[in-house]
């Protein structure tokens, strides 16, 4: 078998012990999955293209361990076992879906084409066929690899599988020694200078391979396995404004409810058992909302979990996937019932290192601030235990956060407030009228017992 017989024939010890490392990995979910509970997340990219070849050769190393195997199967004689699933998204390159409808046909993959976001086309696979196991080529690096090991389940609040990371540890370089050596296709686009390839909108060939054409102007990139340093393998995915969805991004439309079109928003999540024995009124949740609407984002829930940290991590697991920022407080603290970090941790599957979510905290620094703010991904922890602290707080935030380019403000609402004394019954007439003649308008009803009835009209400038 090519691959085997390559890496046999190499005299790259180093190559040789990551390869029987991932062979041995592969060889034990094969030993504890069977073929239909497995599947294969392949995408093109180059480590799942090195995954793929992982996963013939084990596969041919299986089989040759059995008593009645003769032959070598070719590329194209020998049907990989293995459901492979693509994740195809309108945004990947078309150099990228080519490779790997390309790659499907030569090596007889029974490949699934999955038009859905990760999660909902997982839970889609998961209710229809039997896995219980997903092969993936993360590796460590990855901003998605952060607390996994090579058999780690998937995060709280996903499908239940094994995601099984059999290059976990691999580097850059150990990549394109295997892909090289083994002298298989990769994407064309690793030829021109990317090195790690996310989608359309986020990705452009590596700076570090450039080469000035002085002849046209044009600017020329050496290939991939080039880079000198592994660790600016992404370099060339553009600065994303911190980890916002990337449709947040591109059109500056996240979410598609008619109202809110246009706007980025965000999520509220109160931590306290105060809050809802009653005790204290939630008055730092409507400031704080007040605060998100000045800077034009809309806020599309305030919930208050209780001092307990698989609410908290269920609620940031929602939120944090619906929003474009969370917004938290309360449970910070060095106390017991203090969670919030521990909650958030849980929600991005990572451990608690020196009392902060592993690989993911960023701390925000601020001169008028005494402790920094923690920011994990796009949940902000706010450490205000009132009114009074979350302003200078606030104010601080927003300036960090423009000036690192994380943070868009755009244009607030422009907002009218109607007050009549007609009740709610005799005021829905016109107020529906108003909403069907004016679809961009939404209205807010405010019944106050003693004044009657009072509407705000908000309208996106
Ligand atoms: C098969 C598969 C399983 C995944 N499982 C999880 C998971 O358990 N938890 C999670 O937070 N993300 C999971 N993801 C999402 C990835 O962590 C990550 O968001 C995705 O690969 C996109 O990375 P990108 O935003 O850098 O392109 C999974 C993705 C795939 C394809
Ligand atoms: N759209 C997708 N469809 C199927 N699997 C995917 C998809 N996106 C990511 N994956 C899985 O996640 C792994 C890690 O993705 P990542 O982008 O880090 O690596 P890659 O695409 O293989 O290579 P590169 O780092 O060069 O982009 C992939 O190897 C693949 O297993
Ligand atoms: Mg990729």
């Amino acid at each position: 078998m090519e691959i085997d017989k390559a890496i046999r024939e190499s005299d790259d010890r180093r190559l040789k012990t990551k390869y029987n490392n991932a062979i041995y990995v592969i060889q034990r979910a094969l030993a504890l999955y069977s073929t239909e509970e497995v599947a294969f997340s392949f995408n093109g990219g180059k480590d799942s293209t090195v995954l793929l070849h992982l996963l013939r050769a084990s596969f041919y190393l299986h089989k040759a361990g059995k008593d009645n195997f003769t032959e070598d199967p070719g590329a194209g004689e020998f049907t990989f076992p293995i459901r492979t699933i693509y994740f195809e998204s309108p945004s990947a390159f078309p150099e990228i879906n080519s490779f790997t409808y390309d790659t499907a046909t030569t090596y007889k993959l029974q490949m699934d084409i999955i038009r859905l976001d990760f999660k909902s086309g997982l839970e889609a696979l998961l209710r229809a066929k039997p896995i219980r196991a997903i092969f993936l080529g993360v590796r460590i690096g990855d901003p998605t690899a952060v607390g996994q090991e090579q058999f780690s389940p998937s995060s709280p609040g996903w499908p239940p599988f094994m995601r099984v990371n059999p290059i976990l540890d691999w580097s850059y370089s150990d990549v394109w020694a295997f892909l090289l050596t083994c002298k298989v296709q990769y994407c064309s686009l690793y030829d021109q200078g990317y090195t790690s390839i996310g989608s359309i909108n986020d990705t452009v060939p590596n700076s570090l391979l450039s080469v000035s054409n002085s002849s046209n102007g044009k600017e020329k990139f050496r290939p991939a396995y080039m880079l000198p340093d592994g660790r600016l393998e992404r370099a060339g995915r553009v600065k994303k404004l911190s980890s916002w969805p990337l449709s947040a991004i591109s059109n500056g439309v996240k979410n598609e409810d008619s109202h809110w079109k246009g706007k980025f928003t965000a999520s509220v999540i109160a931590v306290g058992d105060e809050i809802l024995f009653g005790t204290i009124e939630n008055q730092m949740g409507s400031t704080l909302c007040r605060k998100i609407h000045s800077i034009g984002w809309a806020v599309s829930q305030l919930a208050v979990t209780r001092n307990d940290v698989d609410y908290v991590a269920e609620e940031v697991e929602r939120r944090k996937s619906a929003n474009d920022m969370v917004f938290m407080y309360g449970g910070f603290g060095p106390l017991p019932s203090d969670i919030t970090l521990a909650g958030v941790a849980k929600a991005f599957g990572v451990r608690m290192m020196l009392q902060l979510p592993e690989g993911i905290a960023e701390l925000l620094h601020h001169e008028q601030l005494r402790t920094p703010l923690i920011k994990c991904q796009n949940v902000v922890i706010l450490s205000a235990t009132n009114v009074g602290e979350l302003d200078p707080e606030w104010h601080c935030l927003i300036e960090l956060m423009r000036s690192n380019g994380s943070l868009v403000i755009t244009e607030p609402f422009v907002s009218k407030r109607l007050e009549t004394t007609l009740s709610y019954v005799e005021a829905a007439q016109p107020l529906s009228e108003i909403s069907i003649k004016f679809p961009d308008i939404y209205i807010v009803v405010i019944v106050n017992q003693e004044m009657g009835l009072s509407s705000l009209l908000l309208k996106e400038r």
